[in-house]
This record gives structure tokens, sequence and C-alpha cells, in this order.
């Protein structure tokens, strides 16, 4: 089975939902264009890292970003893997928090992230998920995370494990200073749990960073199948195979073999 996916490397305007709701509408245009079966968003696109302005900022219970990737997803006749938006619960609890919907407009999936960023000081404003992300979108079984996640291969290889999943998508707002980590860490995320991975970072700059951009699609031998840039907006489309998983799990067939009785 043959999938067209789309990721939007896209430039975050800080504090201004406005503005990124309408990139965030023009990408979907764009890869509804190209035939797209699933389209992935970066991390935080309504408001950036503007963690200071959230009580102002963020999404009351999530209402504006679920309208518009439903809005999207029913439109375009796209699976939509919809980055993260800034959310808040009640009046002072916010969340980083990522919405899935299939191509009928169906929500599939929240998920908060789990792994707050100290270096961002993400803790002192946002509180952590606690929950899986496990769906199946265009028929396949998939995961995702949210950025910082993918330093903790414990819990990716928990939620690759659970029925093994064959896509891993990432979401991220990742620096430029340590795009290379940012590759690494994707390749290892993909041959150890022999899977596709997506990853969507963004690019641009707010006032502490500059984002990185190389969003990446890669196989799962490690293999990157296509990448962006470091700086520009792109989208970034790439075909994947699924039967090639079921033949590289069939080769080294590591979730057979794992002795998860000894991991304690
Ligand atoms: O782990 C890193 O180096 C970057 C993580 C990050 O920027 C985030 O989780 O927002």
């Amino acid at each position: 089975m043959t999938l067209k996916i789309a990721v939007a490397q896209i430039d975050i305007a800080l504090g201004q939902p406005a503005i990124n709701e309408k990139k965030i509408i023009t990408y979907a245009e764009k890869a509804s264009d190209l035939g797209v079966d699933i389209l992935v968003y970066p991390e935080m696109w309504n408001t950036g890292y503007d963690l200071k302005n959230l009580a102002t900022l963020a999404d009351i219970r999530g209402e504006k970003s679920v309208s518009l990737l439903r809005s999207l997803a029913e439109k375009y006749h796209l699976n939509i893997v919809g980055g993260s938006v800034a959310t808040s619960q009640n009046d002072d609890e916010f969340y980083n928090t990522m919405y899935v919907f299939n191509n009928q407009g169906k929500q599939i999936s929240m998920y908060n992230k789990l792994h707050l960023f100290g270096l961002m000081n993400e803790e002192k404003y946002i509180t952590a998920g606690k929950s899986m992300n496990c769906f199946t979108l265009s028929g396949i079984p998939s995961a995702a995370v949210i950025c910082y996640d993918i330093r903790f291969p414990e819990w990716i290889r928990t939620m690759m494990s659970k029925e093994p999943q064959q896509i891993l998508y990432v979401v991220a707002e990742w620096p430029v200073q340590r795009i290379q980590q940012w590759q690494l860490l994707l390749q290892a995320r993909a041959i150890e749990n022999q899977t596709f991975v997506v990853a969507a970072n963004r690019v641009g700059r707010d006032d502490n960073n500059v984002f990185g951009g190389h969003s990446l699609v890669i196989d799962p031998l490690g293999n990157i199948i296509q990448q962006a840039s470091d700086e520009n907006e792109a989208l970034l489309v790439a075909e994947i195979n699924i039967a090639d998983e079921d033949y590289i799990r069939g080769e080294i067939p590591v979730f057979r073999d794992r002795r998860p009785e000894l991991y304690q």
C-alpha cells in the first residue's frame, strides 16, 4: 500500500493565532492540490512558544483548532496529524495538544505532550499529558509524539509495541543548534522500531530561538526518503510503501525478540 504524505514546514507568528490559522489553511489547499493522503503540521502552530501569554492566547478547550482542522479534513478529504496547539482546559491549566482527524472529518485522537522541555521552561506553564497517542489513520496503525518526546525511546517503544505501529509521526519546534541531534534521534527511533518516521519541524524564529526546519520522512531502516531545507517554508511530499516495513520486520523480528520481563 502506497501513501502520499505531506509535511507542512512553516514559520509561526509568535502569539498571533489568526495569522497562523491562515497559513494552516493555505497548506491544506496545497496538499489537496497535490492529492496527498496525510498532512502533518508542526508543534504549537497557533501561538508558537508564547508561554507567558497563554492566559489570553490559548485555545479554550481546543475548540477553534478542532473546528478548523475538522473543516479542512472534510473539505479537502485529508487525513490530518494536526501538529499541536496551545489549549486551555480550565482558566489556568494549559496543554500542548495534538488533534488527529481522518479524511471524513472525524477526530480520531487527542494527545497532550507528555515530556515538557525544561530548557524552554515549558513545565512552568504547561501541564503534562499522561496518555498514549496510538490511532489508525488511512488504515495504518500509527503513533504520534511531540518534539522533546523523541528523547525518550522507552516511551516511544511503549506505544510502538502496543501493537506494532507502522508510522511514527513527530511534530516539533526544534531549534537549529541541535538539528543534527533531531535527525539522529529520528533515524534511531525509525531503526529501533522498524517504522516509518514522518517529522514536521517549523522554521523561523522567536525571541529566544531560531528553529531548524529539516523536516524528514525516514524509512524503517533509517534511510532518509525526503528532507526539507533548514530555513525555508515548504510542503515536503513523500510516497511511502508500507509493505517495505513488513519485509524488514520479517527479516529482523525485534518486536518478537524483545525480553520485556528483564527490562524493569
Ligand atoms: O530536545 C530538544 O533539543 C528540543 C525540544 C524542544 O524544543 C521542545 O520539546 O519543544
